[in-house]
């Protein structure tokens, strides 16, 4: 990790830009020649950047019933009760974010309300370049489902013998999914967008990804199909005081800094001696690691900052907007109040940030790149349309109509103004 000792605010900017955002240019022009690719060769297309970037030789895109059907198998028993806690959990806390209709009269006979309406056909991209994200499919299908989405269409890029890992398969089963393609990368998501033989169109494309599939849900959103939020390479940054315990923090940094090369950890400490223990413990920990290689390329880029007080650790996370921010001290309750920007917030000692990910039952899909500024993760309302209702009795009409009348006459608009005159002159006083 790079080391900084009290950096000046002035300096901070340039300590709080991501790796990713230096060359999306690049990634950009790559993703448009794949959506133009997918839109004028369709499936054929998805079997060629199968075939390149994941190694699969695919006759069959879609998932067949049988592959469905016999992933359960391979699956340990252990895993398969892991899972099911794991929703449970998911479904406990998106369950409660349900809202009923909303339904008031405004004034009297002006009666307004709002009906949540699910999104009819939506779009999981399911990560699985790396590290197959069976738990993103948990994520993003259990608020799928609980929203009562009709249409949900899976992407996962294939293994290299052309077939899906099996825990995704048996999580797609457990939540009632049956369309599952084989597609990864930013191929799957020009096939969400404009559709192909065997991908259908959605409404709406949910799910993390690389920078590529980051920036084509980017390029979807400017084709008219709309996304959760831009959820690309895994961020942590920790919060840790002298009453922190280096180990788990060294722990909690590499739980992030294994996902992919280009994910990002930021440590903050206002005592040089955890600084210290916690990069000296890095080093250890990563040697461990089946996934060494990749954290120690994360790591490379990523940043260990000593600053002068609790005040400033928070100032620079909230200007930073990190995915996932843990308060490794003894007063974390305080400082999460003057939080103002982060996708998930783990407080204390012994919370970390793998519980979010797997199974405590918030959402693991949250705004990367400095997006928790103004986005929100994923949750049971990503799913849903708020649709607004109005209807106007005679007496509703009488009191607000001259109001309506006032203001469309002030803004120059005949027409509208019209639309009430008429009503009014048809009902009389
Ligand atoms: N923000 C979140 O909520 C969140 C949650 C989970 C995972 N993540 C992130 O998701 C990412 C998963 O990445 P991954 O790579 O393992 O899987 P992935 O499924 O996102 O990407 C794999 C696909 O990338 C494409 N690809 C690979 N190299 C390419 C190239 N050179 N040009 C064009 N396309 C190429 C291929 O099509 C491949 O199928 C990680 O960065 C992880 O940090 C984020
Ligand atoms: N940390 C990831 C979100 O950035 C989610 C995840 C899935 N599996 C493990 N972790
Ligand atoms: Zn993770």
């Amino acid at each position: 990790m790079q080391r900084f000792n009290y950096p000046s605010p002035a300096q901070w900017p340039a300590l709080q830009l991501r790796p990713a955002q230096q060359e999306a240019a690049e990634v950009e022009q790559r993703v448009r020649a794949i959506f133009d690719d997918v839109r004028q060769r369709g499936d054929a297309a998805l079997r060629h950047y199968a075939a390149a970037f994941d190694g699969a030789a695919l006759t069959e895109l879609r998932v067949s019933a049988a592959e469905l059907a016999a992933a359960a198998a391979a699956v340990p028993a252990a895993l398969q009760a892991a899972i099911r806690q794991a929703r449970q959990n998911i479904e406990r806390f998106h369950g409660a974010q349900r809202e009923a209709e909303l339904r008031l009269e405004t004034m009297p006979g002006v009666e307004c309300w709002r009906r949540p309406v699910p999104v009819q056909r939506v779009g999981l991209y399911i990560p699985g370049g790396t590290a197959p994200l069976f738990s993103t499919l948990l994520m993003l299908g259990v608020p799928a489902r609980l929203a009562g989405c009709p249409d949900i269409v899976l992407c996962t890029p294939p293994t290299k013998d052309g077939s899906v890992n099996p825990v995704i398969l048996f999580t797609a089963a457990l939540l009632g999914i049956d369309t599952v393609i084989k597609a990864g990368g930013a191929q799957a998501i020009a096939a969400l967008t404009g559709g192909t033989e065997s991908v259908p169109a959605v409404d709406k494309i949910f799910g993390p990804g690389n920078r590529y599939v980051t920036a084509a849900k980017q390029l979807a959103a400017q084709r008219g199909v709309a996304i959760d939020m831009p959820a690309g390479p895994s961020e942590v940054l920790v919060i840790a005081d002298a009453s922190a315990n280096p180990v788990f923090v060294a722990a909690d940094l590499l739980s992030q800094a294994e996902h992919g090369p280009d994910s990002q950890v930021v440590l903050l400490s206002d005592s040089a001696q955890v600084l210290d223990a916690v990069t000296a413990e890095v080093q250890r920990q990563l040697a461990e690691l089946p996934r060494r290689d990749v954290a120690a390329q994360a790591l490379r880029e990523s940043r260990a900052i000593l600053l002068g007080s609790a005040a400033d650790m928070l100032h620079f996370s909230n200007q930073y907007a990190p995915e996932h921010l843990i308060l490794a001290t003894d007063h974390a309750e305080a400082l999460a109040a003057d939080v103002t920007s982060a996708g998930s917030v783990f407080l204390g000692h012994l919370t970390p940030e793998a519980a979010g990910d797997y199974a405590s039952g918030t959402n693991h899909t949250l705004p990367t790149n400095g997006y928790a500024r103004s986005y929100s993760g994923v949750s049971l309302d990503s799913f849903v349309k708020k649709i607004t209702f109005q209807r106007i009795t005679p007496a509703g009409l009488r009191a607000l109509g001259p109001v309506v009348e006032t203001m469309a006459e002030a803004e120059g608009l005949r027409a509208h103004a019209r639309a009430v005159t008429l009503r009014l002159d048809s009902i009389g006083s």
